[in-house]
């Protein structure tokens, strides 16, 4: 052994330096033949085929994220459908990082049941951070308990009758656009069109102030109605696609300084804070003129409170009065939560009835027969309409639009279902996306689009467990907009639905999938990067009256 060391420093030191880098990475190799570097060695739970020795399963996570979904549902079924199983990482910045992926329905109801113990965790707070500050979905603890009982206020039975009519003018303004689309010939992407209604509501209901994305006049060019931009929106659109794909960029920071990426989401953030602190300040005016917000959900002038009110009169989790940089935080994670989420899952409805023909039959007869032929859309005939419900459950079963959740452990704790032991540092990964696919929980039909499942014998919709269905999350942090994201959707589906027949184009366009083929049954990956899953380019439609 001696001698061999002797020889080795004899040889001239270039060659030296050189084997003795590639003994240590051998060594390293042999201590994490089959995972991330730094991570434990566990037998208790399997992991993925993905992780490779030192640097785990980083290579498969970095492949683009198109067609992400698909692939991780291939590997829970590979792995055997409910199984748990381990991806291990290296993160320059967290270290390394053990990533346990669960489905079994019990699993997840252990760890939505107990927001204290499996906590958002400073990764997803990181990488958050510069679009939704210390607002309720970045944030944990009593900071969170406190924004989540201020931001309840707004959700209370009078309030959704208010709601009602703000819908019906939004959608109004929808069907005055594929009017004049149809008029045109043109089609007309529907997605940009139900993004804009829902950031004007949301506005309005985030901060008493719309962005009039979808009052601006559209017009034709080489064949598509369109809209002109609207600033905040752009900004907004930027900024929330950039920030959802830095998990899988373990550099994200070095890349967005040097692709430019840094200094675009500074001017982003900067048009979004003057709008933000311009609202603010106009608040604050009113308030020291002597304005109160009554039991009644009304200021003294008369108008309906929205969220920002209650949080501009109430203190925070620390006794502290909130300041503007908090209170702009409120108003983006209120409009992330309710815009995009709402305005994607109903494209995706109409997506799903365009190659469903006898669903949209069904949806029609029943507007036709709650509303019959020119009746009003009250909060009452909307709520009604339980097909037209069924079918929204069913399009978010299939495109759930918050695809995943990566919550961090924060004490050992056993999961009821497959008795899967966790520590503190592990990150839990279930999908709702992944799970709404699953044969294991929803039957041999689980891939089938068949609102029918959600309706009782006596056509009632049916109370899903949601652990089961966790698409709005479930436990204490379920979301606070899920009756409302349901009334909304309905009164939009039955609004387009009684006057026109919408007709799905364009899908040949390779640019919009993730992986294509000419058969569109084997093409994958129709989505678009950001928080939420929207859908990848525009989403065509051309438009026909219903005969
Ligand atoms: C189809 C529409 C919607 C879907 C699928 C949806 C889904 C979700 C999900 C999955 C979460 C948990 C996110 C997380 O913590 O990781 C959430 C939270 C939340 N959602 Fe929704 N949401 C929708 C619409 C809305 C609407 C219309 C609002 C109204 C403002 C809203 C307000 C919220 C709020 C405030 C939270 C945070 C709850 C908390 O952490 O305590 N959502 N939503």
């Amino acid at each position: 052994m001696a001698a061999l060391f002797e020889s080795l420093l004899a040889l001239p030191w270039p060659v030296t330096a050189i084997l003795a880098a590639l003994f240590f990475v051998a060594t390293l190799i042999l201590l994490y033949p089959d995972r991330a570097y730094g991570t434990r060695s566990r037998s208790d739970i399997p992991l993925a085929q993905e992780n490779k020795p030192l640097i785990g399963a980083m290579a498969a996570m970095a492949q683009g994220i198109d067609f992400r979904l698909e692939r991780l549902l291939e590997q829970v079924r590979r792995q055997g459908e409910g199984k748990p199983y381990r991806m291990t990482l290296y993160n320059p910045m967290f270290g390394p990082m053990d990533m346990i992926v669960i489905s079994d329905v019990q699993d997840v109801e252990t760890v939505l049941r107990d927001p204290y113990t499996f906590v958002k965790g400073g990764l997803l707070t990181s990488l958050l951070t510069d679009f939704l500050g210390q607002g309720i979905f970045t944030s944990d603890g009593e900071r969170w308990h406190a924004q989540r009982k201020t931001a309840s206020h707004v959700f209370n039975v009078k309030n959704f009758r208010n709601f009602n009519g703000d819908f019906l003018h939004e959608v109004g303004y929808l069907i005055k656009h594929l009017e004049a689309a149809r008029d045109a010939g043109a089609v007309v992407d529907l997605q940009d069109l139900l993004l804009r209604c829902t950031l004007d509501s949301f506005g309005r209901l985030a901060m008493g102030s719309d962005f009039g994305c979808i009052t601006q006049p559209g017009s034709v060019k080489e064949g598509r109605y369109a809209l002109p931009t609207v600033e905040f929106m752009e900004a907004f659109d930027y900024v929330n696609g950039t920030v959802a794909v830095r998990a899988m960029q373990p550099f994200w920071q070095l890349q967005e300084r040097l692709n430019g990426t840094t200094n675009k989401i500074k001017a982003c953030q900067k048009i979004m804070s003057e709008f933000a602190d311009k609202v603010i300040t106009d608040k604050r005016r009113k308030m020291e003129k002597g304005e109160t917000i009554g039991e009644d959900g009304k200021s003294t002038d008369g108008r309906h409170a929205d969220m920002l009110d209650y949080f501009m009169r109430t203190t925070n989790f620390d006794g502290g009065v909130p300041d503007d940089h908090e209170l702009r935080d409120v108003c983006m994670n209120l409009i992330i939560a309710g815009r995009d989420t709402t305005a994607q899952t109903l494209t995706w409805v109409f997506y799903m009835l365009s190659s469903h023909p006898e669903v949209e039959a069904k949806c029609r007869e029943e507007i036709n027969r709650v509303f019959g032929k020119d009746g009003q859309p009250t909060y009452e005939k909307i709520k009604e309409l339980k097909y037209l419900t069924a079918t929204f459950n069913e399009t978010l079963r299939l495109h759930a639009n918050v695809p995943f959740n990566t919550p961090t452990c924060t004490k050992q704790t056993t999961l009821a279902g497959t008795g899967t032991t966790v520590y503190p540092g592990d990150i839990i990964q279930y999908s709702p996306w992944v799970m709404g696919r699953l044969q294991s929980i929803w039957g041999p039909d689980a891939e089938e689009f068949r609102p029918e499942r959600w309706l009782d014998d006596g056509g009632s919709v049916k109370k899903e467990n949601t652990f089961k269905w966790p698409v709005f999350k479930a436990g204490p942090r379920i979301c606070l907009g899920m009756n409302m994201a349901t009334q909304e959707a309905v009164t939009f589906m039955a609004q387009i639905l009684r006057t026109y027949r919408l007709e799905l184009v364009n899908e040949d366009d390779p640019s919009k999938w993730g992986k294509y083929d000419v058969d569109p049954a084997k093409r994958q990956g129709r989505y678009s990067s950001a928080l939420t899953l929207g859908l990848k380019g525009t989403v065509d439609f051309k438009v026909h009256l219903v005969q």
